[in-house]
């Protein structure tokens, strides 16, 4: 919309230009005072007089005003020669005067021009787009007219020349002016786009590190504290890839392992002695299953292990080397060997639809069984 805006402005301003009406105006009135004195003083003269005044007499085309001054001053070098033969033409003053008058009219001419195209040009430059731009529009259309009003009006041209220049002074400082304020709006505008910038980089950082901060606590949220394993919530979703494992084709055995008198270790070498039991034999059973396997401290001291791809024997098998390997572990609480035995209860996924809740409790059946049977043991279910 502002660009239209400022496009029709743009036009509206070169046609005044195009017009030069107002220079057309001061021709006229030249060529009238040149009429008076010179019609009468040959035939030759008054027919180019007929010429001008056609000419003047309708509307003139811009490229025509050359023309006509220079028709003018031809008009002007014929009465000065008509002088010299006849001795009884026009006088020699006059004659200087005339010749004068037309050349401050080309002078203005070429005054105007390169102004008023430099004008055109900032106006087109302008930002449309802005209050400002309306208005130094409004400025330089009423300085337009000014000069207009002036040329209409003006009698002697060495005034009109220095109203003219005057009136071009004050265009240039509407447009000096405006490119200041456009200047300080286009440096207003960057610094705003700055802190914008930075804005967005802080809110990018705060983002980063509220993503850390949501995966740090996701991971807690995963994680058992006393012993660094996953904790029930993760093997929860564990088994929920398991199954799918499982319905896959795939195989996988549970182990839950619960370590044997956990009590008695608590109450004998004191609740300390038995979290150092529990990180210790935690640790253990990470080690040995490594990456093949997934272990959880399921709760209190109870650990569970998922043997995935393994079948029932060997996950037993798997189960009873880690018994024996805690039952090796050297324990001491107040200088005193602490004996550390665990049992387990193994059990494998029997088809593809079974739920890993269902598996787990045969493995926590099978792990009382062994508790029954005489713990440091390990029982299939
Ligand atoms: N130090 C310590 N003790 C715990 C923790 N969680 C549970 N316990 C203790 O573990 C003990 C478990 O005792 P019980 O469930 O009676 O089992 P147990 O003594 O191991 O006997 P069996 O399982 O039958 O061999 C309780 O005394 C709990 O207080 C823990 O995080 N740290």
């Amino acid at each position: 919309m502002w660009e239209r805006k400022y496009h029709l402005a743009l036009e509206r301003m070169e046609r005044d230009e195009r017009d030069f009406r107002l220079v057309e105006d001061a021709l006229r009135k030249l060529a009238t005072r040149l009429a008076t004195l010179a019609r009468g003083q040959g035939e030759d003269v008054d027919r180019w007089l007929d010429r001008v005044g056609e000419q003047l007499g309708g509307t003139v085309a811009p490229e025509r005003v050359d023309v006509l001054l220079d028709q003018l001053s031809a008009i002007v070098a014929a009465l000065d020669t008509r002088r010299d033969v006849a001795g009884d033409g026009v006088d020699t003053e006059t004659v200087a005067a005339l010749r004068e008058d037309i050349a401050r009219l080309q002078g203005l001419l070429a005054d105007l021009g390169a102004p008023l195209r430099d004008m055109l040009r900032l106006v087109a430059d302008a930002d449309a787009g802005s209050d400002d731009g309306r208005v130094l529009d409004a400025s330089v259309s009423a300085e337009v007219r000014a000069i207009g009003e002036q040329l209409a009006a003006a009698t002697d041209l060495a005034e009109l020349r220095a109203q003219v220049s005057e009136r071009l002074t004050m265009i240039d400082r509407h447009f000096g002016e405006h490119r200041e304020r456009e200047e300080a709006r286009m440096s207003a505008y960057r610094d705003r786009a700055r802190r914008m910038r930075d804005r967005v980089e802080e809110l990018e950082v705060q983002a980063t590190s509220l993503q850390d901060s949501l995966r740090r606590e996701h991971a807690l949220a995963l994680t058992d504290p006393l012993t660094g394993l996953p904790n029930r919530l993760a093997w929860e979703r564990r088994m929920a890839d398991v199954e799918g494992d499982i319905r896959a084709g795939g195989r996988a055995c549970i182990a839950a392992f619960d370590i044997d008198h956990f009590k008695t270790i608590n109450d004998t070498f004191g609740h300390a002695a038995g979290d150092a039991v529990l990180r210790i034999v935690g640790g253990t059973l990470a080690r040995e299953v490594g990456e093949a396997a997934f272990v959880a401290r399921y709760g209190g001291e109870e650990f569970v292990v998922a043997f995935p791809g393994l079948s029932t024997d060997a996950a037993l098998a798997r189960a009873q080397a880690l018994c024996v390997i805690v039952e090796g572990l050297a324990f001491h609480a107040s200088g005193r060997p602490v004996k550390v035995t665990m049992s387990g209860g193994i059990a494998c996924f029997g088809f593809a639809t079974e739920s890993g809740g269902s598996v787990f409790d045969r493995a926590d059946r099978a792990l009382y069984a062994a508790k029954r049977e005489g713990r440091n043991r390990c029982v299939v279910l």
